[in-house]
């Protein structure tokens, strides 16, 4: 049985005259990868950006896990459940596992279960051995698994990634591709934006495609 995560009658972005989009009964499931498809300027990042309450939206009737919620303001509910994972990550300058375990820090989660978070997203997301290293130097494939297991640590409902493997070839992407699956295993639904073929084409991922302001359900 499909459970709805996220829904929305409506989710209207216009800038100024223009309608960038017009969506009517948008629906995420849970635990399900959705990859959102389009062309370059159709909208993906800002749907990203909306449902992640980074920029306004007019909105009818969201429900979150069956409960009504708004998306202006965002509330705490959606904050905690929801994770957006920018194209370019930004590293704080301090150290790999402290990236990672600053999202938590900032919830206070106890010092004991932030180490043990970190420990094991590092293991999953493949950087354990980039512990010492400075994340000023880490390549664009190791920060883009150092910020999703940034992501990881916050046990997201919704994970956000938007072109998650655009600045990646060879071996990086792959272990960026290779995440994906697993995280929907543990419960978490992703939408990724993307033109990637390899993210369109995984197993068991829905393509949601933005097209003049619609979106279809492919
Ligand atoms: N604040 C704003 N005011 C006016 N127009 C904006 C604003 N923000 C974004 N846009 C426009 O909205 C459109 C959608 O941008 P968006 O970045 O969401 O597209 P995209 O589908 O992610 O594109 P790409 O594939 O190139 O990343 C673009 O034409 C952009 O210029």
């Amino acid at each position: 049985m499909t459970v709805a995560l996220l829904t929305a009658a409506r989710l209207r972005k216009r800038h100024g005259a223009h309608t960038l989009f017009d969506l009517r009964d948008f629906t995420l499931e849970e635990a399900s990868a959705y990859v959102l498809t389009g062309v370059n300027g159709a909208g993906k990042s800002t749907l990203l950006r909306v449902l992640a309450g980074l920029v306004p939206v007019e909105a009818e009737d969201v429900r979150f896990a069956g409960a009504p919620v708004t998306l202006r303001p965002y509330p705490r509910v959606l904050r905690d459940a929801i994770v957006y994972v920018h194209q370019h990550p930004v590293m704080f300058s301090t150290s790999v596992p402290a990236n990672i375990a600053y999202g938590l820090e900032a919830r206070g989660a106890p010092r004991a279960l932030v180490r043990e978070r970190v420990e094991e997203a590092m293991a999953w997301a493949g950087v354990t051995h980039l512990r010492g290293s400075d994340p000023a130097t880490l390549s664009g494939g190791e920060k883009q698994r150092v910020a999703l297991a940034r992501a990881r640590v916050l046990r997201p409902r919704l994970l956000l990634l938007d072109e998650p493997t655009a600045n990646l070839d060879g071996e990086a992407r792959e272990q960026v591709i290779a995440l994906i699956p697993t995280l929907t295993k543990a419960g978490t639904s992703v939408v990724m934006a993307c033109h990637d073929r390899d993210l369109i084409n995984l197993a068991d991922v829905r393509r949601l495609k933005l097209r003049d302001g619609q979106l279809e359900y492919r």
